[in-house]
């Protein structure tokens, strides 16, 4: 299949206003040619040497940053493990670093991603639990979206007995314009299960989350 079209998967289960896919993608040279139209418009020559690969290179950076337009999140968690020796206790993996860019102004914002769940008789694969992050933080985003986009996509796959997510990031497009507020970070939770009902639970999951941390 030819990749300019490959099937997209904007569509998320908790987001039914996405349009279906896959959606119209325009081809590589129209792209490009895009690039060529903003470079001029900020100011500068597109057809300098030092410009004239650029259009071509953003484009390829591009398909790396926003992959997760062609990665289908729930498929990562289909594989799971039973052979637990009967383990139900919470399962957290903290400190995923990830980058996303905000749908707002498509500047960076970046931070990390601590998720964890009670599993019902069957585990995942760990890494897959930092696939998910990328498949969403590799698109246009909010940290909000982000955040209820991981939560819902392990709940409905794995069907746990609760999961937690808290995501802190930093936003470049309060830092380098703008309000230009270094350093600030933002955090968002969501909980479902027992995270959600169970206040000792989530206690317990933001003390794991500082666990060995002075
Ligand atoms: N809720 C939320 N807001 C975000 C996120 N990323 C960026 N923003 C905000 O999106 C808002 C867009 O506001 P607008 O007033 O439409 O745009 P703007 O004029 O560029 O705003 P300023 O950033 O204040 O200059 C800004 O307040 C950003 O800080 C995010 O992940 N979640
Ligand atoms: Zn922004």
């Amino acid at each position: 299949m030819d990749a300019s079209v490959a099937p997209l998967f904007p569509k998320a289960k908790d987001d039914p206003s996405q349009p279906p896919a896959p959606v119209a993608r325009p081809s590589r040279a129209e792209a490009e040619a895009a690039v060529r139209t903003l470079i001029a418009w900020t100011g500068d020559d597109p057809a300098r040497e030092g410009l004239i690969d650029t259009p071509a290179r953003v484009v390829k950076a591009y398909e790396e940053l926003y992959r997760g337009y062609r990665e289908d999140a729930a498929a990562f968690l289909e594989r799971t493990f039973s052979e637990t020796g009967g383990y139900d206790d919470m399962v957290l993996v903290r400190d995923i670093p990830f980058h996303s860019h905000c749908e707002h102004h498509m500047v960076p914002f970046f931070g990390k991603a601590h998720i964890a769940y009670v599993p019902v008789d069957r585990v995942v694969g760990l890494s897959k639990i930092a696939r998910i992050v990328d498949a969403f933080a590799r698109r246009l985003q909010t940290q909000e979206h982000l955040t209820a986009q991981i939560i819902t996509t392990i709940d409905d796959v794995l069907k746990p007995r609760g999961v937690a997510v808290l995501i802190e990031a930093e936003h470049m497009c309060m830092t380098m314009r703008g309000v230009q507020k270094a350093g600030a970070s933002t955090l968002t939770t969501q909980f479902t299960g027992v995270f959600r009902d169970d206040p000792a639970e989530q206690a317990r999951f933001m003390t794991l989350l500082r666990q060995g941390r002075g």
